[in-house]
């Protein structure tokens, strides 16, 4: 039998059963679960490539459409489950990885349909990397007595599933051919903006961040691995994620941290403010020492910096707040950047810092819930997933969860891209408009979208 067995009072079981496997590669065991698991996968690296998970199929769901306690709920349901497995000290434990969607309380009819407002999923292949070594663990998460033969079949998969990941070239399929681009609710973008911007001249609020969305049409269905692939290879130095479900994906390559939770370290960062590369490097810099210098730029940083800042007041010890932003580059886009750390106080859940930060004025506003009313009534879209927390976390409460922009939502050989900016009282229209067209570039390029529109 597996060395984990467990129950409660719902008999539920969770056996685990974790190897240490040769290096593979990431991108080849997601593709390995193609016909099988397809749907049902999801991957997350880290921005320092330190850390890599893989999930192929459904162990467990944990999900709700909860508008309030949707957090709790979750962390509720994952500790109750945690505590039906009883693991002996196993190199890797069982992960959690999922999102939250950006407003619960948003209920426009989208895309987005079949997500609900916290979707997360215990896989029953977990792939593991951390520094130099791998790990698969199967999960089997169920009612029946006796899952001995249950448990062997799955030994068998899951070392299938590891020599074609080893074995098999990765297929990195042709982007598929760009037939129609539409900019959706331009017009009504463009008129939100310069309305919502009154209403900060105005002193209603301090910020509020505007989105919105461009709907690609191909002329094939993409493949979920090719898509993580290409942008893995677009954007090097952010969060690669993906999430399926059903016939979607949603994914990108995000460069925005909202809370790491480790050894009872806390880390999250202020990312807000925003310019373009320069096409060489003398540019580059001059773009970058204005974005430094640029009042309009530092006030929508410093609301971000400002909140963080009461959160891990109050949950933290020991909080380190640099006085400055510095800049983060990445490859279409500089930003403003401060990273913020603490020591944990207390027994605060991840989950807990994840409600206490979310949204913060980088996506949504300052201040919080005036901010969302007003995108709720101004963007006249469902943001879905786009700018809310997607991540992981472990049976021993630890993880991370980052902020799903730069990113899409696609179903079969449609494309939904997402893209907004913090708007305070010296924003205008057209250069919103110019900065949501940069970040809309880096899933462009990986999809194959045109950029010059
Ligand atoms: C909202 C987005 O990005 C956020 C907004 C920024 C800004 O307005 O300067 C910068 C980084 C992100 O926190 C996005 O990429 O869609
Ligand atoms: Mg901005």
């Amino acid at each position: 039998m597996p060395n984990t067995t467990g129950q409660n009072k719902t008999t539920l079981r969770f056996y685990t059963e974790t190897i240490e496997v040769s290096r593979m590669s990431a991108h080849a065991f997601f593709e390995a679960g193609e016909d099988c698991y397809k749907g049902k996968r999801f991957f997350w690296q880290n921005k320092e490539k330190t850390f890599t998970l893989v999930g192929l199929g459904h162990a467990y769901v944990l999900a709700n459409d909860l508008e309030k306690n949707r957090y709790q709920d979750i962390a509720q349901k994952w500790e109750e489950l945690c505590a039906c497995s009883l693991i002996e000290k196993a190199d890797v434990s069982p992960i959690l990885f999922g999102g939250f969607s950006f407003d619960p309380a948003n209920k426009i009819s989208s895309e987005w349909n079949s997500f609900p407002s916290s979707f997360f999923a215990v896989a029953t292949f977990q792939l593991v990397i951390r520094d130099d070594q791998a790990f698969v663990s199967i999960h089997l998460i169920t009612e029946e007595q006796d899952s001995a033969a249950a448990f062997e079949n799955l030994r068998i998969e899951r070392d299938t599933l590891i020599h074609t990941a080893q074995v098999k070239e990765l297929k990195v399929h042709e982007k598929p051919q760009l037939l129609q681009r539409e900019d959706r609710l331009k017009d009504e973008y463009l008129s939100a903006v310069e309305a919502v911007t009154n209403r900060i001249r105005n002193k209603e609020v301090n910020k509020v961040v505007i989105g919105r969305s461009l709907k690609l049409t191909f002329e094939n269905s993409f493949s979920s691995s090719t898509a993580i692939y290409n942008a893995s290879m677009e954007q090097p130095e952010s969060y690669l994620f993906g999430l399926e479900k059903e016939d979607k994906i949603f994914f990108g390559a995000t460069p925005e941290r909202l809370v790491k939770l480790e050894k009872g370290k806390v880390e999250s960062a202020g990312l807000a403010g925003s310019v373009r590369r320069g096409t060489n490097l003398e540019e580059d810099k001059k773009l970058g020492d204005a974005l430094l210098a640029d009042n309009k730029n530092l006030m929508e940083h410093q609301y971000v910096v400002n909140m963080i800042r009461k959160v891990f007041d109050q949950y933290c010890e020991q909080v380190k707040i640099p006085s400055r932003p510095k800049l983060m580059k990445i490859r279409d886009i500089q930003h403003l950047f401060t990273p913020i750390e603490g020591k944990i106080k207390g027994s605060s859940s991840l989950f807990e810092f994840v409600e206490a930060m979310h949204p913060t004025p980088a996506l949504g506003g300052e201040p919080r819930q005036e901010a969302i009313e007003i995108i709720r009534e101004s963007e006249q879209m469902n943001r879905g997933y786009y700018a809310a927390p997607i991540g992981w976390v472990n049976a021993e409460g630890e993880g991370e969860f980052a902020v799903g922009i730069r990113s899409a939502l696609i179903e079969n050989q449609y494309a939904y891209l997402y893209a907004g900016g913090g708007l305070v009282s010296e924003s205008t229209s057209l250069e919103e408009f110019e900065e949501t067209r940069v970040k809309f570039r880096p899933m462009l390029r990986t999809l194959g979208g045109n950029m010059n529109d």
